[in-house]
């Protein structure tokens, strides 16, 4: 195929020659990406790539044989089908990126926008590692229990779908409960779009959501075996996500009284300093379970020990056994585990010590005002501790206070595993 060849290198050979050939003077039509400037008989252009551009050398020269109109050989045709193929496995994955604000002035929860339906309707969401629901204040939750809520009305969006006889109730923690029905809908965080999400639609929420006005609804981020709609469970955003990200993974970075971010399928090199240490997670019952290698008081020596617990960025406080909140109290003039107040109080007035908890050989230190949490009551000088007992919980719970002395990757791969950076 000797002439193909010599007709093919002329060609390339004249293509070549043509993109070294300045652009006329005096041509004031900048092609995309680049730009330059023009007049006095001289110009210079930069040219910039363009990061989405992935050249394609079989198709360059199947343009040539186009161009000359020479007949293309089959073998072309099958390389030019054979790249493109190649380029569209690479095609670029999903990213997403959002903020998570604080919703008061001692960062009891934090929030991040997300859009639900067509037109898309924006609702402030709590997302919660802890749980494994996504539900929502919404067009059926009683006008008597919403308070100010963005709420999400299924029957505004074109793409909303009921899911016939399906239904959820879910109750946390601190007694606060939810229950309704379910629907389908598109859904977006930070750009990050899941056609068919599962949303449940509150048709009854507990006083606690009802006076908590800053939260429309909330994003479970635990495992998918948590979500309690029945008969047929959900899977939550970040599984439905996961096959179309780059990497299965989402990170949190949140922050004292200031926005931070959850980010999906990327680890944000700029949010952290160091290594970040990773650590087995234990998927069973569905939350984030994993074990810190232990914990300093302050300046005082690190105790090694296994503290088996989860991260779960749907609680406020850090929930640890008896032995540690004491030896921690003990160090703080004036504490004392109060029954009235429903755990470790001080005088506002006095030093706290900082405490530092383990993750591998990393030492990870939550400063003295995370622990300084709140007054009891406004203006009161006695104020309420940001560490406390988890002796009535039967799990320890590292929530919002330690989460935001660290940057925290939540490894979705198989096996799911968690990291821990400084920042
Ligand atoms: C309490 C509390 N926590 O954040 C806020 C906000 C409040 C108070 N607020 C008045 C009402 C309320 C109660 C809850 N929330 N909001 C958020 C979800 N809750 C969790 C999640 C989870 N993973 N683990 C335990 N509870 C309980």
């Amino acid at each position: 195929m000797i002439v193909t060849n010599l007709v093919l290198t002329a060609a390339l050979a004249v293509l070549g020659l043509a993109s070294a050939l300045p652009p006329k003077i005096g041509t004031t039509n900048i092609g995309e990406g680049v730009s330059g400037s023009l007049g006095g008989g001289r110009a210079t252009f930069k040219q910039t790539r363009n990061p989405r551009y992935r050249f394609n050398g079989a198709r360059a020269v199947y343009r040539t044989y186009l161009k000359y109109g020479v007949p293309v050989p089959e073998d072309i045709i099958k390389a030019v089908k054979y790249t493109d193929a190649l380029h569209a496995a690479q095609v670029e994955r999903d990213t997403g990126s959002a903020a998570a604000v604080p919703i008061d002035d001692v960062d009891i929860a934090y929030v991040t926008p997300v859009t639900i339906g067509t037109p898309p309707q924006t609702l402030q969401l709590d997302f919660d590692t802890g749980s494994s629901d996504l539900w929502v204040f919404s067009s059926h939750t009683p006008a008597s229990q919403v308070r100010g809520q963005e709420i999400y009305s299924p029957n505004k969006s074109s793409t909303a779908k009921l899911l016939e006889g399906h239904t959820w109730s879910i109750t946390y923690g601190d007694g606060s409960a939810s229950r309704g029905n379910v629907y389908v809908d598109n859904f977006t965080v930070g750009g990050l779009s899941v056609a068919q999400q599962a949303v449940q639609t509150a048709q009854q929420v507990s006083s606690s959501f009802t006076s908590e006005t800053n939260i429309d609804g909330l994003l479970g981020l635990g495992f998918s075996t948590l979500n309690t709609v029945s008969p047929k469970s959900q899977l939550t955003f970040f599984d439905n996500a996961k096959a179309s990200l780059d990497s299965p993974v989402f990170t949190v970075d949140l922050k004292a009284q200031a926005a931070g971010t959850y980010d999906f399928g990327f680890i944000d090199k700029a949010k952290y300093t160091g290594e970040i240490t990773y650590v087995p997670v234990n998927t069973n019952p569905g939350y984030w379970t994993f074990t810190s290698s232990g914990y300093a008081v302050g300046s005082g020596s690190f105790s090694s020990q296994s503290i088996t617990g989860i991260a779960d960025t749907g609680t406020s406080l850090v929930y640890l056994p008896t032995a540690i909140v004491t030896a921690y109290y003990r160090q703080v003039s004036g504490a004392t585990n109060s029954r009235n107040y429903g755990g470790y109080v001080f005088p506002c007035s006095s030093a706290l010590p900082t405490f530092t908890f383990g993750v591998g050989d990393a030492r990870f230190t939550i400063p003295s005002s995370y622990i300084s949490y709140s007054p009891i009551a406004p203006g009161s000088s006695t104020c309420f501790g940001g560490l406390q007992s988890s002796s009535g919980l039967g799990i320890n719970i590292w929530g919002d206070v330690a989460l935001k002395a660290a940057f925290v990757v939540f490894n979705g791969a198989n096996p799911p595993t968690i990291g821990w950076a400084k920042k």
